[in-house]
């Protein structure tokens, strides 16, 4: 699904109005319409408080359509216009008429005035600031929203919480609602899903208000949300004549003393997505635990017992992932060293072979087109510098990833997969994946589906989707602190069959057909 600017999101308004021939304010009726039918249907006629601020733009003008929306159907409300400018927008005053009409008057809100009680089961809707947000809102606003904020009630905030800019990190951390639920139309907003500004929502939803499917369509995105729509028509199919050989032999380079044990994630996430064979190289240490926890597994090992010193092997691997586990030994960093020199496979280079990379960055030059690196946020750090926020973050690592012409993953809550001026921001996982070892798999994994014929970046944004479901196939199964890298990869084949399953209701209506 396609993450718009707010630019983007403008120019559509503007062409769905042309093309269907209706003026600005149908659409913010739909708009108010769309949250007006998903709040009925949840709170079903109960006569609860509810409390709408409005800003004096578009977004408030929904705000003010909601309110008019939610009185004509009995519910009991209370408006109020958040007075920051007098720029009203042409659509909030013609709703701000159609209330007056209907003799409610909404309480003005200005700098210095009190503002009203709120009780905690009150419901507050957040329609003071939409994506027009373009400064610092005034002082005196930012002391509503911190009020409104330390209410108890529940906030519900229409299209984006209200002070939450759509392209950067505001300055201080309480100016900015923290939004219960955020409904918001059409597509989904990048800043959700950035550490820095998407702790301001809890859950988000998206509301369908007619803008034109081509226009959606046509448009080129620097980002998209990676769902199941957009991982299925990556899936390659088994051919049945086909042998182990056709799946890809992987090596997986990694492992030291008392680390062995990333390896062995590696490996095993590796087999359990499907590669056709698997071959190891560690340390000698690693020799017995690789053989009896992995009887799949090929194991060569080096000369030294604890680290890796020389990365000499005969086989023609068709992809290499190496670095877990690994350490930074100044002999490992030679091996890694030569070992660029010669490779021609392609690469997934995490954990110390990213340490490695960043503290010796002339070997970036050696690395083959679209090599996958695995970087978490600290990893990350070490390769682009100190970024200034989470928005400049994406930028340094679009411009790194173009300059070595390598797939950055940015891990995290929502992992981005970077590479050639875009990013796919993941949509599965979850907080129990954040457990020792996770990475070991994601980079077993992406391995895998690298040696069965995936490209690259395939391989890359389907094995991060497949990581998270497998994450949140083991939350299913045993809550979320209980989640052991060991469990994600027990779970990878049931990700594969999750990916098929279709939803109960679309199965029960066909067995009935
Ligand atoms: N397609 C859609 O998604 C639709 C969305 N709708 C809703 O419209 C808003 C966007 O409305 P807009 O009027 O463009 O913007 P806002 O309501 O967010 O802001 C209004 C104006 O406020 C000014 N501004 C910006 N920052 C500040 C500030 N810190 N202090 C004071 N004023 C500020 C700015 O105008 P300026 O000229 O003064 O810069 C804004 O324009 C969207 O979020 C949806 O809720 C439509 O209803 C339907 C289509
Ligand atoms: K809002």
């Amino acid at each position: 699904m396609k993450i718009f600017t707010a630019e983007q999101i403008y120019a559509a308004d503007r062409f769905t109005i042309e093309k269907q021939q209706i003026t600005s304010d149908v659409l913010m009726e739909r708009a108010a319409t769309q949250i007006y039918e998903w709040m009925n249907s949840r709170l079903q006629g109960a006569q609860v408080k509810i409390h709408l601020f409005c800003g004096i733009g578009n977004n408030g003008g929904d705000g003010v359509a909601l309110a008019r929306q939610l009185h004509e159907n009995g519910y009991s409300i209370e408006v109020y216009v958040v007075n920051y400018s007098d720029k009203r927008s042409k659509d909030f005053l013609l709703n701000l008429d159609r209330l007056k009409e209907r003799k409610l008057w909404p309480e003005f809100l200005d700098s210095g005035c009190d503002f009203p009680e709120l009780g905690r089961k009150d419901i507050i809707v957040d329609a003071v600031f939409g994506i027009g947000l373009n400064r610092n809102p005034d002082a005196w606003v930012l002391k509503l929203i911190n009020y409104l904020n330390t209410s108890s009630a529940f906030i519900l905030s229409i299209d984006i919480p209200s002070g939450l800019f759509m392209e950067r990190v505001p300055e201080n951390r309480d100016d900015i609602i923290r939004a219960n639920h955020v409904l918001s139309f059409q597509a989904p907003k990048l800043s959700f899903f950035l550490p820095q500004t998407g702790i301001y929502i809890n859950q988000w939803e998206l509301l369908d208000i007619g803008l034109d499917d081509e226009y959606l369509f046509k448009t080129e995105t620097v980002y998209e949300l990676i769902g199941k729509p957009e991982v299925l028509p990556m899936y390659m199919p088994r051919l049945k004549f086909s042998h182990k050989g056709n799946y890809g032999h992987s090596f997986i380079i990694g492992g030291s003393y008392g680390k062995i044990g990333a390896v062995q994630l590696a490996a095993k996430a590796c087999l359990e997505i499907g590669s056709g064979l698997l071959t190891t190289y560690v340390p000698e240490c690693g020799y017995i635990p690789m053989q009896t926890s992995l009887p799949e597994a090929m194991v060569i090992v080096d000369d030294e017992d604890e680290k890796i010193t020389t990365i000499n092997f005969d086989l023609k691997p068709t992809v290499v992932g190496i670095g877990m586990g690994m350490g930074t030994h100044k002999i490992t960093i030679k091996a890694f060293s030569e070992f660029l020199k010669t490779n021609t496979a392609p690469l997934v280079i995490d954990a110390d072979g990213l340490n490695i990379l960043s503290g010796t960055p002339e070997l970036l030059n050696r690395l083959p087109n679209q090599t996958v690196l695995t970087p978490h946020p600290k990893e990350l750090e070490r390769l682009l510098g100190k970024w200034r926020d989470d928005f400049d973050k994406l930028d340094r690592a679009k411009a790194f990833s173009k300059k070595y012409d390598c797939i950055l993953i940015i891990k995290g809550a929502h992992t981005i997969v970077i590479y050639n001026g875009k990013g796919y921001v993941n949509s599965t996982g979850n907080p129990g994946m954040a457990t020792a070892g996770s990475g070991d798999v994601l980079a077993g994994m992406i391995t895998g589906l690298i040696a069965q014929g995936y490209n690259s970046l395939d391989a890359s944004v389907f094995g991060v989707y497949l990581h998270g479901l497998s994450g949140d196939l083991s939350v299913s199964e045993s809550g979320y602190e209980a989640v052991t890298a060991s469990k994600l990869i027990d779970n990878i084949g049931k990700a594969f069959l999750e990916l098929f399953r279709r939803p109960e209701q679309e199965q029960h209506i066909e067995e009935k057909n």
